[in-house]
């Protein structure tokens, strides 16, 4: 592709060299740099792409995109465009090399702390019941209609993500539905993406490793927003306090969804039992296949994108009670010994005070609740206590133990979520660093009619350690241990 056509949209500040050459690949990492390729350097956290443009340059690079003057000297046959911001330069040529896809697709991004991965995968399955072609970019897999592929990331770097846009144009979608998280507004992954809707789900704490306080990480949402244009529509939760402050400068159609007050989209709760909800939206009433007061939301935000993207309401009633929990989130299984084991995703203080609210709202026979619970390493450690004291509180036995440590000590990360709990609470909590023992001792402890939470990892199938992702999934050693691959005895 021509230089010229991929910096169509980039606000340059100087260009050196020839500006008439053709561009043979594109890639911010200099170990992809091939003969011929455009090279954006742009600043992370660990490093600085900037450091790296000589090794692209050894490596026949045909451009360098920069945004730091610090150049004294340039080789003849290179290119170097100065721009003001390579982040957002990175989005742009990145849109432009894959054809600008989001400008051939309605694209509708979810953001929020909660929920992204069940509204965005909900919003999908909805559109391909109703027939349409349609694309999903989420934590748990990426989908092009039907074919899935294995994700690295909530949000996808910009080429990446442009790639999959691509497919989704090829493979005649016309519908794409992705989540945006924070940060991925903050690095301007999203940048310059041409978006028909924004919705937004909750705000609470998380990720405070890498934003700097609460009001920062709102403002970073708050930002997808406040970037969306005045054709897209722009729905909120206005039973969350932050909900009207998302929307509050932002030049889109705004629409409200509401379980507690008044909203354009409506819920109300009837019964809750341990297999689904019978709820009313709008003033019709159906059952839905969902548990939780959380999950109502995330109905009604599907709901709501749908009507606004121009659905029929009662078809999309009708496709809300076919609709089944996604993969990590909520899922059941019912041991041959009389308990339940649930595998959820819950991996912030609000997720984990939500899901066990959910079990006590639906728990049968005055079962106990067995909560199996860790933190992530390298993430957020402020929510470690938050996230001990909610287990402990809303659960009858707590068990904590490792989640993915990535590259810190495992004991120490329990350490940080006991903080949180005093003299008595932690004399009756179990602290079991190996994620399987934990699991297996907790279902030793289980009688017929307890439920045992499996909290934190959801859908992975793996575990971080020290850098290396080693095989480990909460469904399948649940399942080992149900058809007794492994014993289910306290001193196995
Ligand atoms: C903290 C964070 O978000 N980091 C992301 C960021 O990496 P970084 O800023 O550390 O990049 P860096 O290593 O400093 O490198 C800077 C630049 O130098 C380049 N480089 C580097 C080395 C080299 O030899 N040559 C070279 O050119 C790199 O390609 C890059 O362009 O940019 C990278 C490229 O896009 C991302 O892969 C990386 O995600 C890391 C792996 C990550 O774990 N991110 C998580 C926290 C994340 O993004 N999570 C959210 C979900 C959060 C939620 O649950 O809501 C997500 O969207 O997935
Ligand atoms: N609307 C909601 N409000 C609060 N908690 C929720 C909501 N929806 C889901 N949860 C809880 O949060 C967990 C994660 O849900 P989900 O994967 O849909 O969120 P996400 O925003 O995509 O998370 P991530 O930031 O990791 O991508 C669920 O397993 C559940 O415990
Ligand atoms: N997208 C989230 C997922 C956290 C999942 C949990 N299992 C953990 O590893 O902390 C993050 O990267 O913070
Ligand atoms: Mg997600």
């Amino acid at each position: 592709m021509r230089l010229s056509q991929l910096l169509e949209k980039c606000k340059i500040v100087a260009i050196h060299g020839e500006e008439n050459v053709e561009v043979e690949n594109i890639t911010s990492d200099s170990r992809q740099v091939q003969k011929g390729s455009l090279f954006i350097a742009v600043e992370g956290i660990n490093t600085d792409g900037h450091d790296y443009i000589g090794k692209a340059i050894e490596q026949d690079v045909q451009v360098v995109v920069y945004d730091k003057p610090m150049f004294e000297e340039y080789f003849s046959r290179v290119t170097y465009v100065q721009v003001e911001n390579s982040a957002i330069a990175l989005a742009q040529i990145a849109s432009a090399w894959f054809g600008n896809p989001s400008e051939h697709l309605k694209l509708v991004g979810v953001t929020g702390t909660n929920g992204k991965t069940t509204v965005a995968t909900l919003l999908h399955r909805t559109f391909r019941t109703l027939g349409y072609g349609a694309g999903l970019l989420s934590t748990v897999a990426n989908y092009v209609n039907d074919d899935s592929f294995p994700t690295t990331h909530t949000t996808l770097d910009p080429i990446t993500l442009n790639a999959f846009l691509r497919k989704m144009v090829d493979a005649g979608c016309q519908y794409a539905f992705m989540e945006v998280s924070s940060h991925a507004i903050h690095q301007k992954r999203v940048y310059g993406l041409r978006f028909e809707g924004g919705v937004f789900t909750n705000l609470t704490q998380d990720h405070l490793d890498y934003h700097k306080n609460m009001l920062e990480y709102r403002n970073v949402k708050k930002a997808f927003f406040d970037s969306l244009p005045e054709s897209a529509f722009a729905i909120t939760n206005s039973d969350d306090k932050n909900g009207a402050v998302m929307l509050q400068n932002s030049v889109a159609r705004k629409y409200t969804y509401s379980v507690k007050g008044m909203g354009d989209f409506k819920a109300r709760i009837f019964e809750k039992h341990f297999d689904g909800t019978e709820i009313e939206i709008n003033g019709k009433e159906l059952i839905v296949q969902f548990v939780g007061v959380f999950n109502v939301y995330n109905l009604l935000a599907v709901y709501g994108t749908a009507v606004l993207l121009g659905q029929q309401p009662d078809e999309l009633l009708r496709i809300l009670t076919l609709l089944k929990p996604v993969a990590g989130r909520f899922q059941t299984l019912r041991s041959p010994a009389g308990f339940t084991a649930i595998v959820d995703y819950a991996h912030t203080p609000d997720a984990l005070t939500n899901v066990l609210n959910a079990i006590n709202e639906v728990l049968e026979q005055r079962g106990d609740i067995i909560t199996v619970v860790g933190c992530g390493g390298n993430r957020d450690k402020t929510k470690r206590p938050l996230m001990a004291r909610e287990a402990v509180e809303l659960s009858n036995k707590v068990i904590l133990t490792s989640d993915n440590p990535r590259f810190e000590e495992p004991q120490d990360i329990i350490d940080d979520m006991v903080a949180g709990l005093d003299d008595e609470q932690r004399r009756t909590t179990l602290s079991i660093v190996d994620r399987r023992e934990a699991i297996k001792t907790a279902c030793a402890l289980a009688k017929p009619g307890d439920v045992i939470l499996v909290a934190g990892k959801g859908h992975e199938d793996y575990q971080e350690i020290k850098g290396v992702k080693h095989h480990f999934d909460d469904k399948e050693e649940l399942e080992k241990i149900f058809h007794g691959l492994l014993p289910n005895t306290l001193n196995s």
